[in-house]
């Protein structure tokens, strides 16, 4: 792999994932045919590369607007929806036109959601610039915001018609944020790709410091592996139907912590004490039994606490952690439904466990505090 060239990966030969270095002036190569408007989301905290994407698309001649919306999760609410269609009804958006994320998965699941439903459909292009944008939020086309009740309780499947993930942006995201990133890697490397957490090993062993930023040595091949497994599963299940749910693997838990925690948690860091809670949950059950077993958890603990993750909750919250959970769109009805593994890269599904096992998995991961880092 040569560093420096672009990596183009298709998703199911829809779209493309472009990967590389320098390539954020290129975003106009990934819009559609026949778009005059388009919309630039952003957050506050990217003036400079939000100009460098405004830029090059008025240098391509199209009528650019943009939109500042809040940072992180305060951007997925309803209001701040309804204001980007307001601005799309007050300049004219037609179908033919395009809404541009430019940010984290915060940005990219808002912009794809307001490009989902205004005129029932016109098209997104995401710039994702968070290593959880570029690996997961930009790709695969589930779109979204939260209500009071719960995280993503209302969006939309709508693909993009290209995602441009730019690595060079990595360089002033703070560590916490891709760390939150990296958690999203590991998950990866759980369900389907072990080499994902061999690498990320390797790089902990030979640099601690530099394995959780932007300077971890195989930080490209790990993006480009996340997002090839990304890629595979929603080209064979774009709508969840089935082994969509994979992709899931520890956020019916750490959704729940983020909505108890207000979102002060970054997604990724509530993903990871989840993945832990359901490696545990899977060994109670007997999905993971043997020294194997013990080994795959423990194996969830080391990696994700070598990177600074934490892998613990807080204790006394089971009764609205239960209740956000049961909002899980994996649950049917009243039986909670969870991805967990029967091995490595083995994932299995379990429905509907005892009270007392998911009670017991709990008193596992909890501890005094509520602080992830
Ligand atoms: N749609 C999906 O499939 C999917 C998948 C995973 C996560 N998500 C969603 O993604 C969201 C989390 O995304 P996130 O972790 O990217 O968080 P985020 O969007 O809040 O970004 C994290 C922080 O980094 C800042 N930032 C972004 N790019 C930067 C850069 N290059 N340099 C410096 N600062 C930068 C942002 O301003 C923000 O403060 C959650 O809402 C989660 O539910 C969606
Ligand atoms: O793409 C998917 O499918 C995922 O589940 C990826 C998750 O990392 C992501 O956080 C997603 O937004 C969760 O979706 P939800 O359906 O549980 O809201
Ligand atoms: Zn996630």
């Amino acid at each position: 792999m040569t560093a420096d060239a672009p990596t183009t990966i298709s998703v199911g030969g829809d779209y493309d994932v472009v990967i590389g270095s320098g390539v954020l002036d290129r975003v106009g190569d990934l819009l559609g045919a026949d778009v005059d408007r388009v919309l630039v989301v952003h957050p506050p905290t990217l003036p400079e590369l939000t100009a460098r994407v405004t830029s090059a698309l008025e240098g391509l001649g199209y009528a650019v607007h943009v939109a500042e919306v809040p940072d992180a999760e305060a951007a997925k609410t309803a209001e701040v929806a309804a204001s980007l269609w307001a601005q799309l009804g007050v300049a004219g958006f037609t179908r033919t036109d395009a809404v541009v994320g430019v940010g984290g998965g915060t940005v990219t699941d808002l912009a794809g959601f307001v490009a989902a439903s205004w005129l029932r459909g016109v098209q997104v292009v995401q710039v994702p610039t968070t290593l959880l944008g570029m690996v997961d939020a930009a790709v695969g086309g589930k779109t979204g915001i939260n209500t009071a009740e719960g995280k993503n309780l209302v969006g939309a499947f709508h693909p993009p018609a290209g995602v441009l993930c730019d690595v060079d942006v990595l360089a002033t995201l703070p560590e916490a944020d891709l760390v939150a990133g990296l958690a999203e890697v590991v998950k990866c490397g759980f369900i389907a790709d072990p080499v994902v957490l061999d690498l990320v090993e390797d790089a902990v062993a030979s640099d601690p410091t530099a394995a959780r930023g932007a300077a971890n040595p195989h930080l490209r091949e790990l993006i480009e592996r996340a997002v090839r497994v990304k890629a595979d599963v929603v080209a064979a299940d774009l709508r969840e139907s089935s082994l969509r749910e994979i992709l899931n693997y520890g956020h019916t838990f750490g959704h729940a912590i983020e909505q108890v925690e207000h979102y002060t948690w970054r997604h990724g860091e509530a993903v990871a004490v989840g993945m832990v809670y359901v490696a545990e949950l899977a060994r109670l059950t007997g999905h993971l039994a043997g020294p194997e077993g013990d080994a795959l958890v423990a194996r969830h603990r080391s990696v994700l606490e070598s990177l600074g993750l934490t892998t613990t909750y807080a204790a006394g919250r089971w009764d609205e952690l239960l209740t956000a959970m049961r909002r899980d769109k994996k649950s049917r009805g009243s039986t909670l439904r969870f991805v967990v593994l029967d091995g490595l890269a083995r994932p299995s599904r379990l429905a509907g466990p005892d009270d007392a096992l998911l009670q017991a998995a709990y008193g596992l991961v909890s501890r005094r505090g509520t602080s992830p880092s």
